[in-house]
Protein backbone atom coordinates (compact mmCIF):
# COMPACT_ATOMS: atom_id res chain seq x y z
CA UNK A 1 0.00 0.00 0.00
CA UNK A 2 1.44 3.10 -1.41
CA UNK A 3 0.94 5.78 1.90
CA UNK A 4 1.69 9.04 3.75
CA UNK A 5 2.54 9.48 6.76
CA UNK A 6 -0.61 11.14 7.85
CA UNK A 7 -2.23 6.94 7.70
CA UNK A 8 1.00 5.62 8.70
CA UNK A 9 1.07 5.04 12.72
CA UNK A 10 3.09 6.54 15.20
CA UNK A 11 6.04 3.99 16.64
CA UNK A 12 4.04 2.68 19.13
CA UNK A 13 0.77 2.58 18.24
CA UNK A 14 -0.95 -0.38 18.87
CA UNK A 15 -4.66 -1.76 18.04
CA UNK A 16 -6.38 -1.98 21.23
CA UNK A 17 -7.92 -5.34 22.49
CA UNK A 18 -11.76 -5.62 21.63
CA UNK A 19 -13.40 -4.29 24.68
CA UNK A 20 -16.09 -5.95 26.66
CA UNK A 21 -19.03 -6.40 24.56
CA UNK A 22 -17.35 -6.60 21.55
CA UNK A 23 -18.98 -8.86 18.67
CA UNK A 24 -17.80 -12.35 19.63
CA UNK A 25 -15.29 -14.15 16.81
CA UNK A 26 -17.71 -14.89 13.97
CA UNK A 27 -20.99 -12.55 14.86
CA UNK A 28 -22.02 -10.82 12.06
CA UNK A 29 -22.68 -6.88 12.23
CA UNK A 30 -24.99 -5.78 10.86
CA UNK A 31 -26.40 -2.13 9.37
CA UNK A 32 -25.80 0.53 11.34
CA UNK A 33 -28.17 2.86 9.83
CA UNK A 34 -30.83 1.69 7.40
CA UNK A 35 -30.27 4.44 4.85
CA UNK A 36 -26.35 4.26 5.11
CA UNK A 37 -25.15 4.31 1.30
CA UNK A 38 -22.60 1.52 2.57
CA UNK A 39 -24.24 -0.89 4.58
CA UNK A 40 -28.49 0.08 4.61
CA UNK A 41 -30.70 -2.34 3.68
CA UNK A 42 -33.21 0.49 2.44
CA UNK A 43 -30.99 2.30 0.15
CA UNK A 44 -32.26 1.72 -3.62
CA UNK A 45 -28.98 1.69 -5.03
CA UNK A 46 -26.53 1.66 -1.91
CA UNK A 47 -23.26 -0.80 -1.38
CA UNK A 48 -25.21 -3.26 0.78
CA UNK A 49 -22.57 -4.26 2.73
CA UNK A 50 -22.93 -7.53 4.50
CA UNK A 51 -20.26 -7.82 7.18
CA UNK A 52 -18.60 -9.91 10.01
CA UNK A 53 -15.76 -10.30 12.07
CA UNK A 54 -13.41 -13.43 11.82
CA UNK A 55 -11.64 -12.65 15.37
CA UNK A 56 -13.50 -9.41 17.06
CA UNK A 57 -11.36 -7.54 15.62
CA UNK A 58 -10.84 -7.63 11.94
CA UNK A 59 -13.78 -7.30 9.73
CA UNK A 60 -14.77 -9.20 6.55
CA UNK A 61 -17.69 -8.22 4.22
CA UNK A 62 -18.64 -8.19 0.13
CA UNK A 63 -19.92 -6.09 -2.17
CA UNK A 64 -21.33 -7.13 -5.44
CA UNK A 65 -20.94 -4.07 -8.09
CA UNK A 66 -24.20 -3.22 -9.99
CA UNK A 67 -25.48 -1.15 -12.52
CA UNK A 68 -25.87 1.82 -10.29
CA UNK A 69 -22.28 1.61 -9.43
CA UNK A 70 -20.30 2.24 -12.79
CA UNK A 71 -17.69 4.91 -13.78
CA UNK A 72 -17.19 3.76 -17.23
CA UNK A 73 -19.45 1.73 -18.73
CA UNK A 74 -19.56 -1.77 -17.24
CA UNK A 75 -16.99 -0.85 -14.93
CA UNK A 76 -17.17 0.36 -11.41
CA UNK A 77 -16.77 3.75 -10.09
CA UNK A 78 -13.40 5.03 -8.10
CA UNK A 79 -15.41 6.73 -5.78
CA UNK A 80 -17.59 3.84 -5.25
CA UNK A 81 -14.95 2.13 -4.93
CA UNK A 82 -13.76 4.29 -1.93
CA UNK A 83 -16.79 4.34 -0.52
CA UNK A 84 -16.88 0.61 -0.03
CA UNK A 85 -13.27 1.11 1.75
CA UNK A 86 -14.31 3.77 3.63
CA UNK A 87 -17.30 1.65 4.94
CA UNK A 88 -15.56 -1.74 6.21
CA UNK A 89 -13.01 0.47 7.53
CA UNK A 90 -15.70 2.29 9.70
CA UNK A 91 -17.07 -0.83 10.62
CA UNK A 92 -13.30 -2.49 11.91
CA UNK A 93 -12.97 0.77 14.15
CA UNK A 94 -16.86 0.57 15.02
CA UNK A 95 -15.84 -2.77 16.61
CA UNK A 96 -13.84 -0.62 19.58
CA UNK A 97 -17.31 0.50 20.62
CA UNK A 98 -16.34 4.40 20.30
CA UNK A 99 -17.86 6.82 17.70
CA UNK A 100 -14.91 7.64 14.53
CA UNK A 101 -15.43 9.54 11.63
CA UNK A 102 -13.37 9.31 8.34
CA UNK A 103 -10.65 12.29 8.66
CA UNK A 104 -8.32 10.73 5.73
CA UNK A 105 -8.77 8.31 3.21
CA UNK A 106 -5.98 7.24 0.57
CA UNK A 107 -6.83 4.97 -2.07
CA UNK A 108 -4.88 2.60 -4.42
CA UNK A 109 -7.05 1.37 -7.70
CA UNK A 110 -4.91 -1.60 -8.51
CA UNK A 111 -7.10 -3.46 -10.95
CA UNK A 112 -10.65 -2.48 -12.93
CA UNK A 113 -13.89 -4.15 -11.52
CA UNK A 114 -16.09 -5.16 -13.66
CA UNK A 115 -20.24 -4.71 -13.11
CA UNK A 116 -21.26 -7.46 -11.56
CA UNK A 117 -17.86 -8.74 -9.45
CA UNK A 118 -18.37 -9.85 -5.94
CA UNK A 119 -15.39 -7.98 -4.20
CA UNK A 120 -14.28 -9.54 -0.73
CA UNK A 121 -13.66 -6.57 1.53
CA UNK A 122 -11.57 -6.77 4.71
CA UNK A 123 -10.16 -4.64 7.25
CA UNK A 124 -8.27 -3.90 9.95
CA UNK A 125 -6.44 -1.56 12.49
CA UNK A 126 -2.90 -1.00 12.52
CA UNK A 127 -2.63 1.31 15.18
CA UNK A 128 -4.55 4.07 17.89
CA UNK A 129 -2.68 6.93 19.08
CA UNK A 130 -4.93 9.37 21.40
CA UNK A 131 -8.28 10.04 19.34
CA UNK A 132 -6.39 8.94 16.20
CA UNK A 133 -7.04 5.25 14.79
CA UNK A 134 -4.69 4.36 11.84
CA UNK A 135 -6.94 1.88 9.80
CA UNK A 136 -6.28 -0.23 6.18
CA UNK A 137 -8.67 -2.07 4.24
CA UNK A 138 -8.45 -4.47 0.79
CA UNK A 139 -10.97 -5.69 -1.54
CA UNK A 140 -10.20 -9.03 -3.54
CA UNK A 141 -12.02 -10.06 -6.70
CA UNK A 142 -14.23 -12.80 -7.23
CA UNK A 143 -12.81 -14.58 -3.63
CA UNK A 144 -11.01 -14.04 -0.40
CA UNK A 145 -7.68 -14.89 -1.99
CA UNK A 146 -8.62 -13.47 -5.22
CA UNK A 147 -6.05 -10.88 -7.03
CA UNK A 148 -6.41 -7.27 -5.34
CA UNK A 149 -8.08 -4.89 -7.04
CA UNK A 150 -8.09 -1.62 -4.21
CA UNK A 151 -6.22 -1.06 -0.59
CA UNK A 152 -6.70 1.82 1.31
CA UNK A 153 -4.93 3.34 4.33
CA UNK A 154 -7.13 5.74 6.54
CA UNK A 155 -6.81 7.83 9.47
CA UNK A 156 -10.19 8.01 11.65
CA UNK A 157 -10.27 10.56 14.22
CA UNK A 158 -12.27 9.67 17.26
CA UNK A 159 -15.54 12.15 18.22
CA UNK A 160 -17.86 12.71 20.92
CA UNK A 161 -21.92 11.94 20.34
CA UNK A 162 -22.11 15.71 20.50
CA UNK A 163 -20.67 15.36 17.09
CA UNK A 164 -23.84 13.46 15.13
CA UNK A 165 -26.00 15.31 17.51
CA UNK A 166 -24.88 19.02 16.24
CA UNK A 167 -24.01 18.19 12.82
CA UNK A 168 -26.80 15.32 12.06
CA UNK A 169 -29.51 13.41 13.57
CA UNK A 170 -28.15 11.03 16.44
CA UNK A 171 -31.71 10.27 17.06
CA UNK A 172 -32.07 8.43 14.13
CA UNK A 173 -28.93 6.24 14.46
CA UNK A 174 -28.96 6.16 18.18
CA UNK A 175 -32.69 4.27 17.54
CA UNK A 176 -30.85 1.38 15.24
CA UNK A 177 -28.31 1.26 18.05
CA UNK A 178 -30.09 0.87 21.28
CA UNK A 179 -26.86 -1.53 22.68
CA UNK A 180 -24.17 1.87 22.07
CA UNK A 181 -23.49 3.77 25.05
CA UNK A 182 -24.48 7.24 23.93
CA UNK A 183 -23.41 8.84 27.73
CA UNK A 184 -20.68 6.24 28.57
C1 LIG B 1 -25.39 5.59 18.26
C2 LIG B 1 -23.99 5.21 17.80
C3 LIG B 1 -23.59 5.60 16.44
C4 LIG B 1 -22.13 5.70 16.21
C5 LIG B 1 -21.86 5.84 14.79
C6 LIG B 1 -21.98 4.58 14.08
C7 LIG B 1 -20.93 4.48 13.09
C8 LIG B 1 -20.76 2.99 12.66
C9 LIG B 1 -19.81 2.77 11.56
C10 LIG B 1 -19.98 3.74 10.50
C11 LIG B 1 -19.30 3.40 9.28
C12 LIG B 1 -19.29 4.57 8.44
C13 LIG B 1 -18.16 4.55 7.49
C14 LIG B 1 -17.90 5.79 6.95
C15 LIG B 1 -17.41 6.85 7.90
C16 LIG B 1 -17.58 8.09 7.45
O1 LIG B 1 -17.81 8.38 6.21
S1 LIG B 1 -17.61 9.54 8.48
C17 LIG B 1 -18.13 10.87 7.39
C18 LIG B 1 -16.99 11.56 6.71
N1 LIG B 1 -16.16 12.28 7.65
C19 LIG B 1 -16.57 13.45 8.19
O2 LIG B 1 -17.64 13.93 7.95
C20 LIG B 1 -15.59 14.10 9.13
C21 LIG B 1 -15.57 15.62 8.89
N2 LIG B 1 -14.50 16.24 9.70
C22 LIG B 1 -14.72 16.59 10.97
O3 LIG B 1 -15.81 16.50 11.49
C23 LIG B 1 -13.53 17.11 11.77
O4 LIG B 1 -12.55 17.62 10.88
C24 LIG B 1 -12.87 15.98 12.62
C25 LIG B 1 -12.39 14.81 11.75
C26 LIG B 1 -13.90 15.48 13.66
C27 LIG B 1 -11.65 16.53 13.34
O5 LIG B 1 -12.01 17.75 13.97
P1 LIG B 1 -11.70 18.00 15.52
O6 LIG B 1 -12.51 17.09 16.37
O7 LIG B 1 -11.85 19.46 15.76
O8 LIG B 1 -10.22 17.54 15.74
P2 LIG B 1 -8.87 18.24 15.31
O9 LIG B 1 -8.27 18.84 16.55
O10 LIG B 1 -9.01 19.08 14.09
O11 LIG B 1 -8.01 16.95 14.90
C28 LIG B 1 -7.64 15.97 15.85
C29 LIG B 1 -6.33 15.39 15.36
O12 LIG B 1 -6.59 14.72 14.11
C30 LIG B 1 -5.80 15.31 13.06
N3 LIG B 1 -6.59 15.38 11.84
C31 LIG B 1 -7.88 15.76 11.73
N4 LIG B 1 -8.28 15.69 10.45
C32 LIG B 1 -7.21 15.23 9.74
C33 LIG B 1 -6.98 14.94 8.37
N5 LIG B 1 -7.94 15.10 7.46
N6 LIG B 1 -5.77 14.49 8.00
C34 LIG B 1 -4.79 14.32 8.91
N7 LIG B 1 -4.94 14.58 10.24
C35 LIG B 1 -6.14 15.03 10.64
C36 LIG B 1 -5.43 16.70 13.57
O13 LIG B 1 -4.23 17.17 12.97
C37 LIG B 1 -5.27 16.45 15.06
O14 LIG B 1 -4.01 15.86 15.27
P3 LIG B 1 -3.18 16.17 16.65
O15 LIG B 1 -2.98 17.65 16.67
O16 LIG B 1 -4.02 15.67 17.78
O17 LIG B 1 -1.89 15.39 16.47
Amino acid sequence: MTRSSLTTPPPGAAAPAPPPGAPLPGAALGSHYGHCFGCGTEHPTGLHLTARTPDGATVEAEFTVGEAHQGAPKLAHGGVLAAAMDEVIGMSVYLFHKPYVTGRLETDYLLPVPVGTTLHLRAWCNGISGRKAYLEAEGRIGAPDGPVAVRAAALFIEVSMEHFAEHGDLAAIAAEHQDFEVNP
